[in-house]
C-alpha cells in the first residue's frame, strides 16, 4: 500500500519543526511505503492529490489545517484513493470530527495502518466542502482572518470579537425541503461534520455519513444571546440553548438582496446574492 503526504509548509504555528524529517522517521516506523510532495502554493494540493492517486497512492494525507485537507480531498473524489490528515492547523476540524490522532506521531501511525470509510461531501456555489460552509458571521470573520497577517486561535478569537460589534443581519430566503422561510441570517451553517474546528461544535448532532446536512440558523445575536451560543458551542449544546434553529436537508437554496460572503472549511470563498448547497452522499473516502 502506497501512501503519499502532501505537505503545506506553510500550514501550522510551529515553523521551528522539521515537518519532513519527522513525517520520514515516523513513517519508517510505521514501515510504510510512502513519499512526501510539499504544496508550492495555494491550490496545488488539489493537483498533487490528482497525481497521486492516479499513480495509484492507496492513502493521500493531508498535512496541514482543514484549508489543506479541502485541496487534497477534492483531488480524491471520484477516485480509488483515501483521505489521511496529518492536522496540523489550528481548528482540526475534520480529524476531529474523525476522532484522528492531533499528534504527529500517532497521526501519521493511523495514516499508515488506517481502516477505511466512506463521508458524504458538499458544496456551495459549485466549491466543495467536508467540515461546514456558511453564510454571515462566521464567514465575515474568515475574511477578515483572511486580511490579519497572523493566524492561530488567538488571532481568529480577536478578529471575531472586533467584528461583533459591527456586524448586523440580513434578509434572507431559505428554501428547503419544499418550504421557503423568509428569516434573518446572522449565521446560516450547513455542516457535513459536527464542528467548525477546536471543538467549536456549530451542529453536535451532524452524521458525516447520513447523506444530510445539518443547517443551523442564528437569526439575530445581541449579547445575552452571543454568551448562551458561546456556551453552546463549547459545550455541544447549541440546539437545546435557545439561540439557534436546526433543519437537515440535502438541498438548500438561500437568496438575499444584498451580497452576503460565504465560507467553504473555514475559508472565506466570496460574496453571492444566490447559493445553492448540496451534498452528495458517501462520496469520499477516509483513512481512519
Ligand atoms: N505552499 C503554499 N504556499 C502558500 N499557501 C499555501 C501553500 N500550500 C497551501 N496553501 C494554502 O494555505 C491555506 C491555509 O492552509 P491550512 O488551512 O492548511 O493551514 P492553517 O491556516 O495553518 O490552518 P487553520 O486554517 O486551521 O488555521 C490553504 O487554504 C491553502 O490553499
Amino acid at each position: 500500500m502506497r501512501i503519499c503526504f502532501i505537505l503545506n509548509p506553510t500550514s501550522g504555528t510551529n515553523r521551528t519543526q522539521d515537518v519532513p524529517a519527522l513525517l520520514t522517521r515516523y513513517a519508517t516506523a510505521a514501515g510504510a511505503d510512502f513519499e512526501i510532495r510539499p504544496t508550492q502554493y495555494a491550490g496545488h494540493g488539489e493537483e498533487l492529490a490528482r497525481q497521486a492517486a492516479a499513480e495509484g497512492c492507496r492513502v493521500v494525507v493531508a498535512v496541514g489545517g482543514d484549508g489543506t485537507v479541502n485541496e487534497v480531498a477534492r483531488g480524491l473524489l471520484r477516485s480509488t484513493a483515501a483521505l489521511g490528515i496529518v492536522p496540523r492547523g489550528s481548528g482540526n476540524g475534520l480529524a476531529r470530527h474523525l476522532r484522528l490522532p492531533l499528534d504527529l506521531p500517532g497521526a501519521v501511525r493511523r495514516a499508515c495502518q488506517p481502516t477505511f470509510q466512506r463521508i458524504d461531501a458538499g458544496r456551495i456555489n459549485g466549491r466543495w466542502f467536508f467540515c461546514t460552509a456558511g453564510l454571515g458571521f462566521d464567514a465575515h470573520v474568515s475574511k477578515k482572518f483572511a486580511q490579519a497577517g497572523t493566524r492561530g486561535l488567538s488571532t481568529y478569537v480577536k478578529v471575531a470579537l472586533r467584528e461583533y460589534r459591527s456586524y448586523r443581519p440580513v434578509p434572507v430566503q431559505v428554501e428547503l425541503n419544499g418550504q421557503v422561510v423568509e428569516t434573518s441570517c446572522y449565521v446560516l451553517a450547513f455542516a457535513n461534520a459536527a464542528q467548525y474546528g477546536n471543538n467549536a461544535y456549530i451542529a453536535p448532532r451532524a452524521n458525516i455519513q447520513d447523506g444530510l446536512l445539518d443547517v443551523c440558523l442564528i437569526d439575530a445575536l445581541p449579547l445575552l444571546r452571543a454568551v448562551r451560543v458561546g456556551v453552546g458551542l463549547a459545550l455541544g449544546t447549541l440546539p437545546t440553548s435557545g439561540g439557534a434553529v436546526y433543519h437537515t436537508s440535502h438541498h438548500i437554496r438561500v437568496r438575499t438582496r444584498h451580497p452576503l460572503g460565504f465560507h467553504v472549511d473555514g475559508d472565506y470563498a466570496g460574496d453571492a446574492t444566490e447559493f445553492e448547497v448540496q451534498l452528495t452522499p458517501l462520496a469520499l473516502e477516509v483513512a481512519v
